[in-house]
């Protein structure tokens, strides 16, 4: 029997973690921890974010019943981590023969439900269609005098749906779990959507969303609790682990239901909810102790990351996961003494420490004396590894074997100026299987959209850090990142970008000047804009048509470049599928 008793104030904790994908054992042994601290600090409900179990996205490892199974038994694991209390956990949970992506409530040691997520992304970066069905329901949880319901990422974006159902039929509190990618300035975006969707709904809502990288994804935290009015209570930092812990009286909800005339309609339209809700008891007596009273640690105001320093965070924790998750611990790049590697250095430096980033420099018969220079003085500034290994003697070999192949002009052309880069991605790679660093690779976001890098050549690597970072924003990042301690030399930001792979070559002898290429390249990529409404934007029609080929052409080099993480809202990749043979161009 469930003991009669009430409440008012009832503590939640989000806890913003950061699973690997298929770590069963790791993403248990993560959320019984911070289950456990959530609850020695009092916490009533701990929510941990979307499919925390599997990892997300598990993407077609959904399709294998064994990791479904492994998925069901890591969940059977989690019942008795704090039986007294509500956890929240994401989980692939298949009924009758169908997989949802789900929400375990569990409690007293027994699965109370399982929530379904009824609005499945399919855009974008998620395929989630591809592998699970729509909840066709939702649950009311009810704990003594506390209503509560929880959704699951994209259903809390849709104003009819679970979210609505729920607040019609009337509830305190809802919790909706995460697995929210990045992208620059996301999390103002959210932030407005869940204001919206709180005062809406009426009632407190506390949104937790999972940190770290997973591939070509960043998840950037930044939790958050708003009250019924959609002032915000409390947030989780960004790109970290944390715990958020939140005391929610909730008269409050009484109170403003009885002071917006919104409520009483709403709940005159619960006859026609979006989703059927049905009402399920917590088994649990209604905690009747005191709280106690918060340390200082947990409730210090968290201010997000906005901005560029935001970008950066983004790009160490992509780098750092990706390093930690596929199994490596050290790393490896060409530094040619320019912004790109100077800056996927210092990333790299700050993402594994600089004791595990070794640089090397590769100069050629082109490269100037400044090259070598200001590579070794970021290497000494970073405190990483540097090395020297000309490339002339391979070079001149090369090219006295392929002599005899006839057509070698004496001043180098393309063919020649891709060997040198060829070259140093052979020395880059052999480096890495001999010694065991992941190569990074450096191209940045508009050579990858015009195919200004060389196959098997720069774009030879593991992971390619700037691979969403339009030309500009590099130079903003690396200022950036001297203003914390100076690491790049001076003369790297005043060079003309080259790729020195011919006497006195130029990046702009290729390509329109980045202040030009970077905002047309946005519109073209990002925005989809065709030729026409380019050039109504002002941009001169011969660069148009230049840069679309450039682009359109380039399709077959980023579908073999190596993967980097996603920072703006359309990224190369997932993000943005488009034909390789393809004749339409504008
Ligand atoms: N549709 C298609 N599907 C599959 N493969 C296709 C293809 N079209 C060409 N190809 C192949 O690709 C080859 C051409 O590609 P690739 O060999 O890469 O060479 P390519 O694109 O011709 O030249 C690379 C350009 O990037 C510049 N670069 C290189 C290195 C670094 C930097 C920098 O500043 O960071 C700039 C370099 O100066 C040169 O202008 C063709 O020879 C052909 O084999
Ligand atoms: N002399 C060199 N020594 C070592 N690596 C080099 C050298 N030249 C080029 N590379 C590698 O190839 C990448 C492409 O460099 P390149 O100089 O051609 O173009 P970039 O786009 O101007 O890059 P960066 O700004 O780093 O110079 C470099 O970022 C670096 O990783
Ligand atoms: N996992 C999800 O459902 C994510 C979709 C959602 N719109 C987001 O990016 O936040």
């Amino acid at each position: 029997m469930v003991e009669e008793m009430t409440r008012d104030t009832w503590r939640i904790a989000l806890a913003q973690i950061d699973p690997t994908v298929g770590d069963f054992s790791g993403n248990v042994r993560l959320i019984r921890e911070r289950a456990r601290e959530a609850a020695q600090l009092g916490a009533h409900i701990v929510a941990f974010p979307e499919l925390v179990i599997t990892g997300y996205p598990p993407e077609d490892l959904l399709l294998k019943v064994s990791f479904i199974d492994a998925a069901r038994r890591a969940l059977h694991l989690l019942l008795d981590a704090i039986p007294d209390r509500v956890l929240i956990v994401g989980v692939p949970w298949v009924e009758s023969g169908i997989l949802y992506n789900g929400a375990a409530i569990l409690a007293r040691g027994e699965i109370v439900a399982v929530v379904p997520k009824h609005h499945l992304p399919t855009y974008g970066v998620f395929d989630e269609d591809r592998y699970f069905a729509r909840g066709s329901h939702t649950f009311r949880f009810l704990w003594g005098n506390l209503r509560f319901g929880v959704t699951i990422c994209e259903d809390i974006w849709y104003p009819i749906g679970p979210a609505s159902s729920l607040a019609t039929r009337g509830i305190d509190l809802l919790v909706n779990i995460n697995g929210s990618p990045y992208h620059r300035g996301k999390w103002i975006q959210r932030q407005v959507m869940l204001q919206t969707r709180a005062a809406d709904a009426g009632c407190y809502l506390a949104y937790v969303n999972m940190v770290g990288g997973q591939d070509e994804l960043v998840f950037d935290g930044n939790s958050i609790v708003l009250d019924p009015n959609g002032t915000i209570l409390a947030r989780g930092t960004s790109f970290e682990e944390d715990l958020i812990v939140v005391d929610l009286p909730i008269t409050r909800v009484l109170s403003s239901w009885l002071h917006d005339p919104r409520r009483r309609w709403l709940a005159r339209a619960e006859s026609q909810p979006a989703l059927p809700v049905v009402d399920r008891e917590i088994p649990l007596p209604v905690p009747g102790e005191q709280l106690p009273p918060l340390p200082e640690s947990v409730q210090r105001p968290r201010t997000p990351l906005e901005g560029v320093a935001e970008v950066y965070q983004a790009l160490v924790t992509g780098v750092r996961d990706y390093v930690r998750k596929t199994g490596f611990r050290t790393a490896v790049i060409g530094l040619s003494g320019g912004i790109d590697s100077s800056l996927t250095a210092c990333i790299a430096a700050d993402a594994l420490g600089p004791e595990n980033v070794t640089g090397l420099s590769m100069p050629s018969r082109y490269s100037s004396r400044h090259s070598i220079e200001d590579a070794e003085e970021l290497a000494r500034n970073l405190g990483i590894r540097f090395l020297i290994v000309p490339i002339e003697p391979v070079h001149r070999v090369f090219r006295e074997v392929l002599a005899p192949l006839g057509n070698q002009p004496e001043e180098p052309d393309v063919a020649d100026e891709n060997l040198q880069a060829r070259i140093r991605g052979t020395i880059l790679m052999t480096y890495s299987n001999r010694f065991g660093p992941i190569v990074l690779t450096t191209g940045n976001k508009s050579e990858m959209a015009c195919g200004y890098a060389t196959l098997y050549g720069d774009m030879a690597g593991g992971f390619a850090v700037l691979k969403d970072v339009p030309k500009l924003l590099v130079y903003q990042l690396a200022r950036y990142r001297n203003s914390i301690s100076p690491v790049i030399p001076e003369r790297v930001f005043v060079k003309p970008p080259s790729a020195e792979l011919r006497p006195n070559q130029k990046d702009v002898d290729t390509l329109p000047p980045f202040e030009i290429l970077d905002p047309l390249l946005e519109l073209y990529v990002e925005q989809d804009l065709s030729r026409e409404e380019l050039i109504r934007h002002g941009f001169d029609p011969e660069i148009v048509d230049r840069v679309i080929m450039m682009v359109d052409r380039a399709e077959y080099k980023r579908r073999q470049a190596a993967p980097g993480v996603k920072l703006t809202p359309r990224a190369f990749g997932r993000d943005r599928r488009l034909p390789i043979a393809n004749w339409f161009h504008g």
